[in-house]
């Protein structure tokens, strides 16, 4: 499955138990020798929600958060589900040609990230290369969001890794940048922790959002442009992140791996 491009091998285990580590989710993710796919899913039976659901990068690390695949659940499932996540219990429904999903609630304590000592975390006092002073903000995952003038001018694919492995990020970071157009609208690119560039970051939307509604940059409701196409965020009253965009079911078949 693939949401705007962001694909996954989804493991569906919700009747028999399937073991993944990360050896074999890298195996799975490679390109060459495995399946491949940006991040691996193991949908599992829920004990207080419909489903579980966990996450590993190709790069083998087990994260709490992927929005791109949480959309895809209610689409494999067919129908809306409630899932527990390591970061908590999210709630998806079907809407159009993918899903809305509540992402919670951002977190913007420098612990909560987290970092390795205290900061201002509506502006870091950091820099890399051209980069500096980004908003970093907790949306289930780690994430900093730099607003820049043109995302296309930046050299992500050598600032993304210095960004990712820098000590300051104990669990390492997503690395988003945007470009707000209008305060309905902004362009962003990531650069994932454990996947590198990938074509949409579900969760790098929530944070890119969440940054620009704590700086004033944004509306209550946008539309985020990612290379792989377009999310819709919005703010509830409560706070709670809302994210809605497509989730694309490809093929189901049989590995062994
Ligand atoms: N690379 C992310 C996990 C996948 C996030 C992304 N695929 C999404 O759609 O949210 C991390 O290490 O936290």
């Amino acid at each position: 499955m693939h949401g705007l491009g962001n694909d996954f091998v989804v493991v569906d285990a919700r009747t028999d138990p399937v073991a993944i580590d990360a050896d074999r989710a890298r195996a799975i993710a490679d390109r060459h020798t495995g399946i491949g796919c940006d991040q691996i899913i193991l949908i599992g039976p829920g004990s207080d929600t419909d489903v579980s659901m966990r996450i590993w990068n190709a790069d083998g690390s087990e994260v709490a958060a992927c929005g791109n695949a949480t959309r895809c659940v209610p689409v494999l499932v067919g129908r809306d589900v409630s899932i527990r996540t390591a970061a908590g219990i999210l709630h998806a429904a079907l809407e159009g040609d993918g899903a809305t999903v509540d992402m919670g609630k951002p977190s913007f304590d420098w612990n909560a990230i987290p970092l390795a000592y205290a900061m201002d975390t509506r502006a870091l006092p950091l820099a890399w290369g051209e980069l500096a002073n980004p908003v970093a903000v907790n949306v289930g995952n780690p994430h900093v969001v730099f607003f820049v003038p043109d995302v296309h001018a930046v050299p992500l694919e050598t600032l993304g890794p210095d960004i990712e492995y820098d000590l300051v990020f104990p669990e390492r970071i997503n690395v988003n940048i945007a470009h707000v157009l209008a305060p309905d609208h902004l362009v962003m690119r990531t650069w994932e922790r454990g996947a590198g560039l990938t074509r949409a970051c579900g969760t790098g939307a929530c944070a890119t959002f969440a940054a620009g509604r704590l700086l004033d940059l944004l509306a209550p409701s946008a539309r985020l442009d990612l290379p792989g196409g377009s999310l819709r965020l919005a703010e509830s009253g409560d706070g709670h992140l809302l994210m809605s965009g497509p989730a694309t079911h490809v093929f189901t078949g049989e590995a062994s791996l």
